[in-house]
């Protein structure tokens, strides 16, 4: 398998190089020359599997450098209920992603019972193993710049703290994210993981990424990485859950199901387009949005503009307020056919703070062969959803979740089956909680009082070159 850029001006990479190497040279993302396809058999045969199996068998079909028994022992060693035991049910934790179903037709599948209680722990954890074991093969060592709103973050540092030949930088939105999750990094003092609060909002610190990502010379002599959906190999460990959670609610295999997947960067639902691509029968893939719609906006008009500062929110659902959509590079390059010249056309109105519009067929094609759908959320309707999931399920669900539940509706439609993947737990986010059910959501033992531990982050402002030389300035010490 080889892997090319969405911009076309990337000569084919083995996975352990695009791995290492973040954003493609030519500022584009790294995508697969071509989707593995299932058939039906193989399908049922893959239904059988437990997590660690199934694992395997998807993300070996794109793994081709490292043994194959080096990568099994490696996914072996991520997903144990051991590190995914946060969920509803402590029995059901080998199961890695539970579902729970609300009722007939209607499931949740739990993604956030990993160290830090949101789905990026799923691909995260992968990504150290695979980082630590590709690193130690090559005798090398990487600096990974990151952008978080909030949960990468804290997936990330856990997944990262402590190994050898790695270093984090982390940026952050200053002063945006819950409590808990600013909690749950600035609180890590490990010597290898670096907090800088940006001021501004998730976009500035992914532009500032890309730009440190874009200095071919920095980025050689620093040994820049990436852990964002930027980063293949998170993609590619998401694609699985897909299947995992298909297999869980399907009656039969080959039926159709529809999955609803809150959304900002685009990373998740962008894995369910390339499970949908390999032959799972995903029906519909639901954008959910929260008042930040520019993705509900490219899904309903065609148009993608994504939006300046004065009109980027601060939300209850603090995660998903982005507007500028990474991931959703790699889904147009498919939808255009493939052509790495015209996406680098539109992506250059994009980065020039313009935008696109996509032809009539485009558009349809986007409905009709790609299945999606998509929906926006209020925080009115986010405590709603909160407060209806729990009065009539008696389940609990966090604010981004909540914005799937409620798009999840929208587009039901009898006779075919929901997902809606818990992107988050409620624990995170417990002003809003609060505000919806009255009272503060549990959560694990392990993490009570994470707000009183000491911090350490610096402050920075929305300028790549001062993050450069923060950068330097500690790697040259
Ligand atoms: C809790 C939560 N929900 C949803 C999202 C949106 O996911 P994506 O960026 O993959 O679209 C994020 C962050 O990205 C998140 O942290
Ligand atoms: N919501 C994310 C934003 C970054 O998304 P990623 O999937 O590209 O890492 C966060 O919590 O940081």
């Amino acid at each position: 398998m080889h892997y090319i850029s969405t911009r076309g001006g990337m000569a084919p990479q083995r996975f352990s190089d695009i791995l290492l190497g973040g954003l493609a040279p030519d500022g584009g993302l790294a995508i697969a020359e071509s989707y593995p396809r299932l058939d039906l058999a193989e399908l049922q045969a893959l239904s059988q599997l437990d997590y660690r199996d199934l694992a395997f068998a998807i993300i070996g079909r794109f793994v081709d450098d490292i043994p194959a028994a080096d990568l099994k022992a490696l996914i072996d060693r991520t997903y144990t209920a051991d590190v995914y035991r946060h969920g509803r049910d402590p029995a059901r934790a080998d199961q890695i992603t539970p579902v729970v179903k609300l009722e007939d037709g209607l499931y949740i599948e739990e993604l956030s019972n990993g160290p830090t209680l949101a789905f990026k722990d799923m691909a995260m954890q992968l990504l150290g193993n695979l980082f630590e074991y590709v690193l130690a093969q090559r005798g090398e060592a990487i600096n990974i710049v990151g952008a978080t709103s909030g949960d990468t973050g804290s997936a990330a540092e856990y997944a990262m703290r402590g190994k050898h030949g790695v270093n984090v930088f982390m940026l952050s939105p200053h002063g945006k994210m819950s409590p808990f999750q600013r909690a749950q990094m600035f609180s890590l003092q490990d010597a290898n993981i670096h907090n800088i609060a940006v001021t501004g909002f998730f976009d500035a610190c992914q532009d500032m990424v890309k730009a440190v990502n874009n200095d071919a010379a920095f980025k050689a002599r620093y040994k820049v990485g990436a852990v964002n959906s930027i980063n293949w190999g998170r993609v590619v460990a998401q694609v699985v859950y897909y299947f995992k959670g298909y297999f869980a609610v399907a009656k039969t295999v080959g039926e159709p199901v529809d999955f609803c997947v809150p959304s900002g960067n685009f990373g998740n639902v962008c894995a369910g387009h390339i499970a949908r691509q390999m032959g799972l029968p995903i029906r519909r893939l639901i954008v959910a949005t929260n008042e930040n719609d520019v993705l509900d906006e490219f899904f309903k008009t065609g148009g993608y503009f994504p939006r300046g500062l004065e009109r980027t929110y601060e939300t209850s659902s603090p995660s998903m307020d982005i507007t500028k959509a990474s991931n959703l590079e790699r889904f147009v390059f498919d939808l255009i056919g493939r052509d790495g010249a015209k996406l680098a056309a539109l992506w250059r109105e994009v980065d020039a703070g313009r935008g696109f519009k996509l032809s009539d067929a485009d558009f349809a094609r986007m409905h009709d062969e790609y299945g999606f759908r998509s929906e926006k959320s209020s925080h009115a309707d986010r405590i709603a959803s909160i407060r209806e999931v729990k009065a009539r399920y008696g389940v609990e669900i966090d604010p981004h979740t909540a914005d799937g539940y409620l798009a999840a509706k929208a587009h039901r439609e009898s006779g075919v089956t929901m997902v809606i993947l818990e992107t988050a737990l409620p624990a995170k986010f417990e002003a809003t909680m609060q505000e919806a059910l009255g009272s503060p959501p549990q959560r694990p033992h392990d993490l009570a009082g994470l707000e009183d531990l000491p911090q350490r982050f610096d402050v920075l402002e929305a300028d790549a070159e001062a993050l450069k030389r923060y950068v330097a300035g500690y790697l040259d010490r």
